[in-house]
């Protein structure tokens, strides 16, 4: 399936999308075809950790700056065991990576992991069409895999949704594993993984948390048996509606009142919990640049973002729910799609964003913060 960067730079590929807009190019990274859904992200650094991140999983991530690769790719900075994006599109790669941590180059390790990509299209329009359409299924095709505009179309057109898609077992770990607390350990926390990314464990472990990371099916026992003070439900890849296990073991957990803390996948989880709904959005927020309001202290924050699904609560008042009353304690400040919630009888909450924010910015590291506050205060 792979071939060497240089070969595949010469190999044409044709990037399809599930409405018949086809964009033409030239293979990046492995050459093959892929199917996913057509995703965009903003980030203007921190491929690694996109590309990476187990929430892409069976998503095609278009990157809307320009010029991708040219850090190369290090040992350092991947949030997971492997590159999940379905595939991979940018305009003008890097002919030549440079810097000091630098191993290998990017259409190297997308070839060596076996990701079908394609370079040399015009990643604006392509923007621009997924913002007006909304995000949609795509196939990307190369080498022997080419065939007629109307037989790719066809096969694209089979693809199965996002939206209904269970996905967070399949990226998530299988066995229970410990991250240590660096320093003295304070906390135990028993940690949901439904794709979570390698910096959220180590942003607890660096406030002396011991972080028990366990399997998207651990049950009520299974994080009990652990004796946390804390309970994390991760990010993770697909549609929230699906995932009504963590929901139940997420319900019992606020029941008994132990301190709860969710990101992205995990706040749609709480969102749920609580008796929210949750709803697809047009095209989604990705990348490292969207403005985010916290209304408990008025500040705005710069954060980094990769949702598609959102959760569907009033801005504006305070709710009802069977754990007593909840709040929307973050905004998009974009589009004010909620970015967090709040419960204000329990010791739980949850934001839509990425406070680890491996690649910047970090304004909203103070969120691992309150995290621990609500296990003090569980303490006092
Ligand atoms: N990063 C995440 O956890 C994403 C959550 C969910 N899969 C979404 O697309 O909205």
């Amino acid at each position: 399936m792979t071939t060497s960067t240089r070969g595949a730079a010469r190999t044409p590929a044709v990037l399809v999308l599930e409405d018949g807009r086809i964009f033409r190019g030239r293979a990046y990274g492995a050459v093959g075809e892929t199917f996913g859904e057509a995703v965009f992200s903003t980030g203007m650094t921190g491929y690694q950790e996109t590309l990476t991140d187990p929430s892409y999983h069976r998503q095609v991530v278009v990157m809307t700056a320009p010029h991708v690769g040219n850090t190369g790719v290090n040992d350092d900075d991947p949030e997971s065991r492997r590159i999940w994006v379905a595939g991979y599109v940018v305009r003008d790669p890097a002919r030549v990576p440079s810097n000091w941590r630098s191993r290998r180059a990017l259409d190297e390790e997308l070839a060596a992991q076996g990701v079908v990509g394609i370079s040399g299209i015009d990643t604006r329009a392509l923007t621009r069409h997924l913002r007006e359409r909304g995000a949609m299924r795509v196939g990307i095709f190369s080498g022997d895999t080419a065939a007629d505009d109307a037989t790719l179309l066809a096969r694209v057109q089979e693809v199965p949704l996002m939206k209904g898609a269970d996905l967070a077992a399949e990226v998530a770990t299988r066995e229970p594993y410990v991250v240590p607390a660096v320093g003295e350990k304070k906390f135990t926390v028993a940690a949901v993984d439904l794709g979570i990314k390698g910096m959220t464990a180590q942003r607890m472990a660096q406030r002396g948390i011991e972080v028990h990371v366990l399997p998207a099916n651990a049950t009520v026992d299974d994080v009990y048996a652990v004796e946390p003070d804390g309970v994390f439900f991760s990010n993770g890849p697909g549609d929230p509606a699906t995932a009504d296990h963590p929901v139940s073991v997420m319900r019992a957990v606020l029941e008994r009142g132990t301190p709860l803390f969710g990101i992205c996948f995990g706040n749609q989880i709480l969102g749920r919990a609580i008796g929210f709904g949750t709803y697809k959005l047009k095209y989604g927020h990705r990348g490292i640049n969207q403005p985010v309001q916290d209304r408990t202290t008025g500040k705005v924050e710069i954060t980094t973002h990769n949702h598609g699904f959102a959760v569907d609560a009033p801005l504006d008042q305070v709710s009802d729910t069977p754990f007593g009353r909840a709040e929307v304690s973050h905004v998009c400040l974009n589009d004010n799609v909620v970015e967090g919630l709040r419960l204000l009888d329990k010791p739980a909450f949850s934001v839509q964003y990425h406070p680890e924010a491996a690649a910047g910015p970090h304004d909203a590291a103070y969120l691992f913060d309150r995290f621990v506050s609500l296990m003090e205060g569980q303490r006092a």
